[in-house]
Parts: C-alpha cells; structure tokens; sequence
C-alpha cells in the first residue's frame, strides 16, 4: 500500500493533504519515530505527542518564511520529517548526522536553535520585534510545553510580549507533564483550565453559586456583580493569559487536526499577543511510551515489541549518588534534596520516595533552585541541589551571590559534567569548571571512579562551606565498591606512581584517560609520573611544584574547555611560584563539540588515549622516536 509519508519532501506537500489523510500521515510519522528511537535513542514520548500539532502548524503556517520555534527543541523530530530530513532520520543524534535538537546550521526551517528550556518565547519576540522595525510580514509561533513554562524565562517573555503588543502566537502544549509529572501552582492552574467547565459559566450561574456559600457568598456575589472584571476573572478562561496581554484560546485537543488547523488559522489573523492552549498527551500512539513517558521522554535504543531499554551491567555515577543520598538522609534529618525537573535524571526520585517532605522539585528553574538551597542552608539544613552541569550555566549568579558570598554550607550535586553524547553542544557540561573555580569561597571535587566519588560525597557533608562534586553521565569504571569511606583533605591530590620522563595531572573522568595513555607510554619504556587532582579547587599545590620540579615536562588531562580550566590552573601555580616546565593541556578546545557518541568526540578534540599518547610522542620526539609513537594507532609495538 502506497505511503503518504514517501511523497512528504517539504511543508508544502502538506497543503495537498485532506484531514484524513493527515490523520494515516500521522499514524506513519509514528511508526517512524518508534523506530528511528529504537535504533538512535532520543527523546519519544514528547515527539508522539506533538505530531498532530506539528502536521497542524505547518499546514497553516509557510515554513521558513513564518518562523516556527520550538522550546526546549527535544519535540522537533516531527518538524524535521516535514521539513525535508526524514531520509536522514536513522543517523538521528549520531556524529555528522541529524542533531536530536532544532539546529539552524541544518536547516532554514530550524529558526533558532535551542536545548535548554524556556527561551523560545523570548527568542520569537525578538524575531517579531526585528520584524516589525524592519517591516516586514510573517507569523512568529513559539511552541512551549508546560514543563518548560515553568521556567522563569518564559514569564520575563510574556511579561515584555503582553507589553510590547505585537503579534505573536505562543502554543502551550500541555501534557501535564515535564520529564516526570508537571509539578507547582501554575501546573495546578493549567489543570484547572484543562478540567474545570465553570469557567465557561455565565454571570448569573456564579451569582447563584456565590449566593451559595454561607455567610459571605451574598455580599461577594453583590461586590462581584458591581465589580465587572472580578466576573470576569471568574467567568474568563485563562484570565492570568488576558492579565498580561495575550488572548487566551482553548483549550484545544492537540490531536483533532480539523480543531487545531481551525484554531491556528484563526489565531494566524489576529492581532496582538496570542496563547493557544492546546491538550495533548505525552507518547501517545506508542503503548510503552504513553503509559511510561518519563521513561520514554529520553532513552536509549530499545526493543520495539516490549519498550524494553538495552541492559548496562556498571552502576552509573547517578545510580551511585542515588543510593548515597538516600542513606546519608537517613543519617542526618537536615538534608534536604532539591532538583530542578530532573529527578529521574539526577537520581532523585528513590530520595524522593523515602523522603518525600525533604524533596523539593522546583520546576525547570535552576536559578530558583540555587537560591533556595541557600536559604534552607541559613535555616539551618543541609541542603544538597541535583542539577545537571549546563543547566547550572544558568543558576551562575545565584552560586555567586546566594550561595558562595555567604559561605552557606550547599552541596552541590553537579551531574553530566564533561561530555555528554548524543545531546551534543546545548548539553555537553564542559564549562563548569572554568565558571566554577573563579568563585571563592567553593570547594570543587571530580572522582576519577567510584570509591573516589564516595569519598568525595562523604566528604563534602563534612565542609562546612559551599562544596560542589562535578561527575560525568554514565557509568562509572566499574571498580568494586569498598566498604569504608575516607574523608578526603581540602586540596589534596593522590599520588598513583612516581616516574622521571613526564608527569601526568588528571582530574575526574581525564584520569580514566590517563591510565590508559600511561600504558600505552610505559610500553614504550616512558616512565610517567602519575597524579589524580581531585581537586579543582583547592589545588594541591605543593604535589604539582614538586612534580614539575622533578620531571620538567607536565600533561594535564580534564573533561572540561581547555579555557580558564583545570590545566590553566596548574599553568597559574607554576606561574606564581617562578617554576618553569612545558606543560601540554588536554581537553576541550575552544568550539562547540557537535553531538555524537563520547568516544567518537574524544577522538574528534584529540583526548583519547591513543591521541593523548601521540601528542606527547609528537611534542617531545626525544621520549620515543617517530617510528614508535605513529604505531600506537595501530596497536604494534
Ligand atoms: C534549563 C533546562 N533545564 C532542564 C532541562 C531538561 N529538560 C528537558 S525537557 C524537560 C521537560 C520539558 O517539559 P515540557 O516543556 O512540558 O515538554 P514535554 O517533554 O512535556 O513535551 C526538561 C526538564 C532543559 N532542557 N533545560
Ligand atoms: C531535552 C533535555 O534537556 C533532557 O531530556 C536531556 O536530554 C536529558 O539528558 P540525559 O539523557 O542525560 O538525562
Ligand atoms: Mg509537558
């Protein structure tokens, strides 16, 4: 049977489309999601929500001219199969292949690039304003979802859109959920809108209602009937929208496209700020998906008969802070645990369980969830804030001013630091380091395997002062777990072996790297002196100086922007104390490192073992001859 699918090759082969036909279009858009996310992983359940809603867009809207933005961009595999990419679909999230994210580099219809949450309704009034000083004429359409409007950008941008008056179509698509169930007031609110049929009363009926109530219904049912917009905030659907200048349509059934291509075009000719609020459900036509869509929202291949993930054996640095804050907590009633929408991905949701009146899921709200902590750490708690390295770019001021500049004892929990694959450039936690150390008063630590991961966690309980523990997505390095934890000293490294050739500096994730480089440098008879930082701040200066001293020629390795890094830090030490010593930095150059398995990016910035290995051989000839050091590719002696 012929496939509607086989002759989309652009917007404009939708316009062609009767409603039944876009309906079977659906169905196969679903069938190709399912399996490209199988074989690729990515984000399903949102991408099977949005796919009615999408075809709807574009079938009103034209598609580069309008510009079409998508918040957060996780939902935008459905725009990239109409926007002329579905034969590119199986190298989704994969190096050189399609990004998993709207990527303006890619395509003309990916008007704005995004990743992070909230800004695509300030990103659209830019464009309308641009539009208008310029004079131009296309419809601007933020897509946000409810989790993401949680996020105190997206209010900043309705505030000035409400003011500024221009046109603007916002689309609210609502799933109650953000990664897990959409949480807070404005959850509750949206709730209200989806479910509750009396705001389409009339006057009289909530007169009536208000006569009702014993004691003070009458007299605010005479104020309210005196009052014009206090019947108004009861009678109005999505009054908080009105309040700030939108005009508020819905709620829509996001997978009715006669209702949606109804609404969009009518929405399309108004004038001024418009929300359309539209109802959709989040891994819809995808049973595994639909019944678990926080599994779903963001998963690696699967099988598709029984949704079932492809096993690891290692525990994930996630799993391992998982299971030691769950414990910790039990030993001290003042920890308290604060995500921002990630509890699933930072390991809180046992914590969560346990403790539930010591769990905090702020919403996507980063900043929030930093000066929060530091209020409940002047309370006299103890709080530990789960937040994932790029996202806590966004909370930078609030580390500084809330937490650090009073010295409150925060833990910071900073997961996915370094590179983190298939997500690519929007989510690789490569700056955190650079932003971090210029912050006094912070203590910032990165294991290098498990037990070191403990032992840091442990410790960082014991500081009295903010402390923060940067670890990477992932599994661990798969060493058995001991018994007995070691509060580690401020500031000191471990000295793994001595050596007189060439001394080698790691920090978290860089010493797995460098295990691995000083095999491959041993057997070429190059004897490495071997440290792991442990710190990023403070520094174990005493164990560099004398180590540069010593070997004269230092290497240091960090999962981190080579910029203002943790191999700057080193480069300042000797600096400071007048020591001399070539010193060569791996790790990640200054460009956006693309999407792709994290191996593959190792290899591509030059920081995997073999490359490291090279780089050394290449840049002191003397320690091996050419001969030696071009084999190491090839694994020949
Ligand atoms: C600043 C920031 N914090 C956290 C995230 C992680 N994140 C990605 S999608 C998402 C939930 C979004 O929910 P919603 O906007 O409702 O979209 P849905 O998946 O439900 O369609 C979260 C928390 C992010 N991308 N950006
Ligand atoms: C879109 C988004 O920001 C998250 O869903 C993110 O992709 C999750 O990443 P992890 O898979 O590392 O939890
Ligand atoms: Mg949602």
């Amino acid at each position: 049977m012929p496939r509607i699918i086989d002759g989309i090759n652009s917007p404009g082969d939708l316009k062609k489309l009767n409603i039944p036909m876009m309906n079977k279009l659906a169905e196969e858009i679903r069938e190709l999601l399912v399996h490209t996310v199988s074989q690729c992983g990515g984000h399903l359940a949102a991408n099977l929500g949005v796919v009615e809603l999408t075809l709807a867009l574009h079938y009103v809207f034209n598609s580069p001219v309008d510009k079409i933005i998508w918040d957060v961009g996780h939902q935008s595999y459905v725009h990239k199969i109409l926007t002329g990419r579905k034969d590119k679909m199986p190298t989704l999230r994969q190096y050189g292949g399609l990004s998993g994210f709207p990527k303006y580099e890619e395509s003309a219809h990916d008007v704005f690039n995004t990743g992070h949450s909230s800004t695509s309704i300030s990103a659209a009034l830019g464009l309308a304003l641009a539009r208008d000083l310029k004079g131009e004429k296309y419809s601007v359409v933020a897509v946000i979802g409810d989790g993401a409007l949680t996020g105190g950008m997206a209010f900043e941008a309705l505030n000035h859109a409400g003011h500024a008056g221009t046109d603007i179509l916002v689309v609210l698509n609502d799933n109650e959920m953000s990664i897990s169930k959409n949480v807070g007031a404005l959850s509750s609110y949206l709730n209200r809108l989806r479910t509750q049929p009396s705001y389409f009363r009339t006057k009289e009926e909530i007169e009536t209602v208000l006569h009702k109530i014993p004691g003070i219904g009458p007299n605010i049912a005479r104020a309210a009937g005196r009052v014009k917009d206090m019947v108004k905030y009861i009678m109005v659907p999505g009054v908080f929208f009105e309040e700030l200048g939108f005009t508020y349509i819905g709620p829509v059934n996001g997978h009715d496209l006669h209702e949606l291509t109804l609404v969009l075009a009518n929405a399309k000719k108004m004038k001024g700020p418009v929300l359309i609020h539209a109802i959709t459900e989040k891994g819809r036509g995808y049973e595994p998906a639909r019944r678990n869509p926080d599994i779903f929202h963001g998963i690696g291949p699967f099988d598709v008969d029984t949704g079932s993930p492809i096993k690891k054996t290692v525990k994930t640095y996630t799993e391992i802070f998982s299971e030691f804050i769950v414990t910790k907590a039990e030993q001290d009633r003042n920890i308290v645990a604060i995500t921002a929408a990630m509890a699933g991905g930072t390991g809180l949701e046992s914590f969560a369980k346990k403790f539930p009146d010591r769990f905090f899921d702020v919403g996507i709200c980063e900043q929030h969830a930093v000066t929060l902590a530091a209020g409940m750490a002047r309370g006299g708690l103890r709080p530990v804030v789960a937040i994932y390295s790029t996202f806590l770019q966004r909370a930078y001021d609030q580390i500084i001013h809330d937490v650090a500049l009073q010295r409150l004892p925060v833990v910071f929990a900073i997961d996915r630091a370094g590179l983190v694959g298939e997500d690519g450039p929007t989510h690789h936690g490569v700056f955190d380091i650079s932003y971090l150390r210029s912050i006094p008063n912070l203590v910032i630590m990165a294991p290098a395997d498990e037990n070191e991961f403990l032992d840091m966690l442990e410790t960082a309980f014991t500081l009295d002062m903010p402390v923060a523990v940067r670890y990477p997505r992932g599994v661990g390095e798969g060493v058995r777990i001991e018994e007995n934890r070691n509060i580690i000293a401020p500031g000191k490294s471990r000295l793994l072996q001595e050596g007189k050739d060439l001394g080698i500096i790691a920090v978290g994730r860089g010493m797995s790297i460098a295990r691995d480089v000083v095999k491959l440098l041993q057997e070429k008879g190059v004897e490495v002196y071997l440290v792991d930082a442990r710190f990023i701040k403070p520094l174990d200066e005493e164990q560099f100086i004398k180590m540069a001293k010593k070997v004269k020629r230092l290497v240091t390795i960090e999962e981190g922007c080579l910029a203002g890094g943790f191999g700057s830090s080193v480069l300042e030490i000797l600096a400071d104390n007048g020591i001399e010593a070539d010193v060569m930095r791996i790790g990640v150059p200054d460009e956006f490192i693309d999407h792709g398995k994290v191996e593959v990016l190792w290899e591509y910035i030059g920081m995997n073992p073999v490359s490291v290995a090279e780089s050394i051989a290449s840049r002191w000839p003397d320690l091996l001859d050419y001969k030696k050091w071009e084999l190491f590719r090839f694994g020949q002696s």
